[in-house]
């Protein structure tokens, strides 16, 4: 093949790589066998073999790099990771909506949200390129493990967003990969990791990425913090931004008009809860409007418009004893 044809090649190997790879990992809805994708991913990877000059960053082939780093450089945010007042019944959250509502002029409807039991991370694309991923660290300073996270499949290495953007969400470790890493921990005679949470903070922390490779980490994101082209008006469109970006969102948020319908959207996911691939440890309820957030301001480290119902502890733990009886 003349040149011009391998690099035409390579685009449309590229293309339908990233295609089966959103579609697997992020929408949970592969359209082709995993031979297919297997397949075109060990051709492309001859043709960069042969064509070194025609690697590009975010080649489906460059997820995992090759050199372990000897440590991990910290990142300022430049918009502080906040964190969440927190509610602990259905009285707490209607204290919290009197506050709301006392404080704006116009109603008032809410987003609820899983609360993923991972670890908060930041992801910057710039020209449409996945150029850096952190940890939230104490929210103003976090550590760079962008090596870590391209290893995630649903973090997509490009999207069509070309402005920078930063996105924010969760990684975690869903609860099929988590009791597997144990099995296989204790095959080894090694100390297995306490829950879900640990076992994907563990692995993020690992400076070797071909580790953090054979994890099965996954993302859910919830948030933007710097985007300079940023226009909308509500938290749910975000969301849905998000989501036509091909990053992966939490299918399960949803917009609730009045509090009543969010302690309905609670009790549902506290029954719910046990029957999720993944562990989550409440429910987030946000303001929608931005307005309303901006007009609610913060108080010294939390949004006042927005609080976190926590799940009573000790629940999480008879769940995971529960399934792993079950497996
Ligand atoms: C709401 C917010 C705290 C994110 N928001 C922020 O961190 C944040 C940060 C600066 C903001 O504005 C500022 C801009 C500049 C300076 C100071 C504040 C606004 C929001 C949060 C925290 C944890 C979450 C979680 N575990 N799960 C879900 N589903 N959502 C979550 N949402």
């Amino acid at each position: 093949m003349g040149n011009q044809q391998v690099q035409d090649r390579i685009n449309a190997l590229r293309e339908i790589l990233n295609q089966y790879g959103y579609e697997y990992y992020v929408l949970d809805r592969p359209s082709v066998p995993d031979a297919e994708y297997d397949q075109k991913l060990q051709e492309l990877k001859k043709l960069e073999k042969a064509h070194p000059e025609l690697i590009t960053s975010d080649s489906p082939t460059q997820r995992v790099g090759a050199e372990p780093l000897d440590a991990f450089q910290k990142v300022q945010h430049h918009i502080p990771m906040l964190s969440l007042g927190n509610a602990f019944n259905e009285a707490d959250l209607r204290d919290f909506d009197r506050r709301v509502t006392r404080e704006t002029d116009q109603p008032v409807s809410y987003v609820c949200e899983l609360k993923i039991d991972g670890l908060a991370v930041s992801l910057t694309y710039e020209n449409g390129k996945f150029t850096r991923g952190a940890t939230r660290g104490d929210g103003t300073t976090g550590e760079d493990i962008t090596s870590n996270l391209r290893t995630i499949r649903s973090i997509p290495l490009s999207i069509k967003e070309k402005e920078t953007i930063e996105v924010r969400g969760e990684a975690f470790m869903p609860h099929r990969s988590f009791l597997a890493l144990n099995k296989a921990k204790q095959a080894n005679n090694e100390e297995p990791f306490a829950n879900p949470r640990n076992a994907a903070a563990g692995s993020l922390r690992q400076l070797d990425p071909k580790i953090a490779a054979t994890r099965n980490l996954d993302t859910f994101l919830y948030g933007v913090g710097e985007w300079e082209a940023g226009a909308l008006s509500s938290h749910s469109e975000r969301l849905h931004y998000l989501k036509e970006l091909g990053l992966k969102t939490n299918p399960e948020w949803k917009k609730c008009a009045t509090i009543e319908e969010v302690i309905e959207y609670v009790n549902y996911w506290t029954n719910e809860r046990p029957h999720l691939d993944y562990e989550i440890d409440g429910i987030v309820v946000k303001v929608d409007n931005l307005t309303q957030q901006e007009e609610l301001g913060f108080t010294a480290k939390n949004p006042r418009w927005a609080i976190a119902y926590k799940f009573p502890a000790e629940e999480a733990i008879t769940k995971l004893q529960d399934i792993e009886l079950s497996v």
